[in-house]
């Protein structure tokens, strides 16, 4: 099976003399529905955001569809981001003076590889159908900052998955929904994550959401520095 992520004895700090993360190994195939949990502060997000190429992956290996991570340049990471990942984040970063829809269709105006892989009447449908399935598609002309933190959330789902990236990647992003709503929503990104063949890790603090996920992980069992 096509590994996604493979990391051999990955360690990361802030500062030096201070470890965050020292993963000795961690696989993730393609296909999986990953959640990976654990307390605050355990180092969740550092992971996700090194994995997003985000900050760099200075010590060990990092291996996202083989391209090796440790030691690239930011630029290539930026390039490969665009191209081949969504991000959910925890506070969505949704652009306050685009609408939905234009926030929706970000990732393609700024990533030629995700925009060229559709017409731009098959993008325009596109975005109408994610909308449709994250129930949003009545609100894809109001702004952002006149929705409800549940409709953005949404909103920043459609806008990962949209241009039919390889990986998801979820930072906390049911950690304002209700228990209904937080179901709701990932029901909608399992199905879509399954018609586009996406590759899904989901964050959460939340051990409830454990049960809908083919593979979980508590990050503190395969994270050797422990945080108290
Ligand atoms: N920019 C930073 N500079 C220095 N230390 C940081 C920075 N960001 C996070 N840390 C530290 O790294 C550790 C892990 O933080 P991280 O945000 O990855 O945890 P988390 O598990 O995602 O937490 P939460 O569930 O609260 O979001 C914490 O001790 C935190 O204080």
């Amino acid at each position: 099976m096509t590994q996604v992520v493979s990391i051999k004895n990955l360690k990361y700090s802030y500062k030096k003399g201070h470890p965050i993360l020292d993963i000795e190994n961690l696989d993730i195939s393609e296909g999986d529905r990953l959640f990976l949990y654990g307390p605050s502060g355990c180092g969740k997000t550092t992971l996700l955001s090194i994995m997003a190429g985000i900050l760099p992956a200075k010590e060990g290996s990092l291996k996202i569809f083989n391209t090796e991570y440790v030691g690239l340049k930011p630029s290539k990471r930026d390039h490969l981001r665009g191209t081949q990942m969504g991000y959910i984040f925890q506070m969505f970063n949704l652009i306050p003076y685009l609408n939905v829809r234009d926030n929706i269709l970000l990732p393609c105006k700024i990533s030629p590889a995700r925009r060229n892989k559709l017409t731009p009447k098959e993008l325009n449908e596109k975005c109408h159908e994610l909308a449709h399935n994250l129930k949003i598609d009545s609100l894809l002309h109001k702004k952002v900052t006149e929705i409800s933190i549940g409709q953005q959330q949404r909103v920043a789902a459609a806008r990962a998955l949209i241009g039919f990236p390889k990986l998801i990647i979820a930072d906390e992003p049911t950690s304002s929904l209700d228990t209904e709503n937080r179901e709701q929503f990932l029901q909608n990104l399992f199905t879509q994550c399954e018609a586009q063949k996406t590759t899904l890790i989901f964050v959460s603090h939340d051990k409830e959401l454990k049960k809908f996920f083919s593979h979980h992980i508590l990050l503190p069992e395969i994270n050797r520095v422990k945080h108290l």
